[in-house]
């Protein structure tokens, strides 16, 4: 059996070309019916999963004036067929999907004035791909009363399809329902999303520019010694991080390097004493001119941002070797971008959002997407930007997104784990993007295992990578 393949998530109107290239299915209905087949399907499930049974539950719809009501409408005849008391509120009484209301009527179903409280599941219906901004105030309304679960129509209303910001009020839904393919909110708002679920209509989306790695794909790519490997074979790590004042940056971002890969790690630092200590297995040398070849350099974690550090910065971006550039190193680049912008190898900036905003002048705001991809073409670089959905950007615009699915990250240290792991994979020849995605998903699981239900901090998370790692490689 194959495995999943990677997620691919689509622009509105990448989807509007494939809904149109089916011709009369489209204009026939026919993908609205399926649509709403599957999407009555997905509710009846969730019905059966949380009360045992469809026949006599009850379901509540939010419709809203386009297609997607139209979509939420028809579902509601479906189960109304199968023995479930559906009703309906209509945001916008007078532009309700005219076909999707009558069917919805001839079934049995009520039009109510609010969510009854006998329902045990709200579809919202409100608004789908054409949505923009929040939720206006009539459906706003209704949604502030609602205390059971949502299953929301294509993409919860409120939020944004292209771009998935979370607008205020927008919905958060438990289930997300879509059709023909995932939408780019389903990637970079999982959290108002919840589990999304896609129903085949037929249409063939083509050109994603937005893609998130499958735990399969992370472990088939993952870097592994064989036969005919060395230390040498599988990429050696030069890591510039940590000073007399950090020298702990220097220690973790290593760790997350020795960790990840079984080539070879060489510091260069005023830490290297410490490092050593720490992990034997690094080779360390005082400066540049002794440190030996290697096949990435990651420099900046705790570096220092004087002239000194602009120097290093300077000689290692001359190199022809892959460069992940982190914190302190981002600084010095945000008053010289014209080292990345004129470099033509692969690198690889790893910027929270205060570093992100050092460099572009301005802070990701929300639109992290336009944001990153902005700045990855600015700088003609691969860009990484932090959080809990991390995203990873081209200078061309293609994304790899990884979502955390936690939190235990978000502690002191964590960042200079991350940019030692995806130093090991640019140095084992991962692109920039992969290692980047890569990177963050081991990281974020590192993070799950280690904290264990209770917070950590980066050595922990550092000690967990090779773990996280053998559990990703578990994944059948
Ligand atoms: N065309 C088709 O045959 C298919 C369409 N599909 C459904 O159709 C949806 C798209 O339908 P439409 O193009 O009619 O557009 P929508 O249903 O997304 O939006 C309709 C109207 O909602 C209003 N609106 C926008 N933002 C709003 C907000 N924040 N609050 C309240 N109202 C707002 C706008 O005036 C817009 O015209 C998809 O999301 C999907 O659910 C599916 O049935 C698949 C097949
Ligand atoms: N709320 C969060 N949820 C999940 N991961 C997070 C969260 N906040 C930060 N992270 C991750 O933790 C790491 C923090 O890095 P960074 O901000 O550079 O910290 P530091 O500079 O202290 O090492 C990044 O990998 C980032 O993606
Ligand atoms: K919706």
């Amino acid at each position: 059996m194959g495995h999943p393949p990677i997620k691919r998530y689509f622009a509105a109107e990448q989807i509007r070309v494939a809904e149109e290239a089916t011709g009369r299915l489209l204009a026939d209905g026919v993908l609205m019916r399926r649509a709403a087949s599957g999407l009555a399907g997905a509710v009846a499930a969730e019905l059966r999963s949380r009360h045992g049974a469809v026949y006599g539950r009850a379901v509540t719809l939010v419709i809203g004036s386009g297609d997607n009501g139209g979509d939420a409408l028809f579902a509601g005849a479906v189960l109304r067929r199968r023995g479930v008391a559906v009703s309906a509120v209509l945001t916008a009484p007078d532009r309700a999907h005219a076909a999707g209301l009558a069917a919805f009527r001839s079934a049995g179903g009520r039009v109510v004035d609010g969510v009854p409280d006998t329902a045990e599941l709200v579809v919202d219906g409100v608004v789908g791909l054409r949505g923009t901004g929040p939720l206006r105030e009539a459906a706003a309304a209704v949604f502030a009363q609602v205390r059971v679960p949502v299953v929301a129509v294509d993409v919860p209303s409120g939020v944004d399809a292209d771009t998935g910001v979370v607008h205020d009020p927008s919905v958060r839904a438990e289930i997300t329902v879509t059709f023909g393919a995932r939408r780019i909110a389903h990637a970079l708002a999982p959290a108002a999303c919840g589990r999304v679920e896609v129903v085949d209509i037929g249409i063939d989306a083509d050109g994603a520019r937005v893609e998130m790695l499958s735990d399969r794909d992370v472990a088939e790519g993952w870097p592994l010694p064989g036969p005919a490997s060395t230390k040498y074979t599988q990429g050696v790590v030069g890591v510039i991080a940590g000073s007399d004042r950090y020298p702990g940056a220097g220690i973790l971002c290593s760790a997350g390097a020795v960790a990840a890969t079984s080539g070879m790690v060489r510091y260069v630092g005023s830490a290297a004493a410490t490092v050593v200590d720490h992990f034997p297995e690094v080779v360390v040398a005082p400066d540049l001119d002794g440190a030996g070849r290697v096949q990435a350099w990651v420099v900046g974690p705790g570096a220092g941002t004087d002239d000194a550090a602009l120097e290093l910065l300077r000689r290692v971006l001359a190199t022809d070797v892959p460069v992940l550039v982190d914190a302190d190193g981002l600084t010095v680049l945000a008053h010289h971008p014209e080292l990345v912008v004129e470099r033509h190898h692969p690198t690889l900036l790893t910027p929270h959002d205060g570093e992100f905003e050092r460099l572009a002048g301005r802070s990701p705001g929300h639109d992290r997407l336009s944001a990153v991809r902005g700045l990855a073409s600015a700088l003609g670089a691969t860009v990484l930007l932090k959080g809990k959905v991390t995203l990873v950007a081209d200078p061309g615009g293609e994304v790899l997104v990884n979502d955390a699915g936690n939190s235990w990250a978000a502690t002191a240290g964590a960042g200079d784990v991350l940019s030692g792991i995806a130093g090991a994979l640019l140095a084992a020849g991962l692109s920039p993007r992969v290692a980047g995605a890569a990177a963050a998903r081991v990281h974020a699981l590192a993070a799950d295992l280690a904290a264990d239900g209770a917070p950590i901090g980066a050595s922990e998370l550092a000690r967990a990578v090779r773990p996280a790692v053998r559990s990703l490689r578990a994944v059948r």
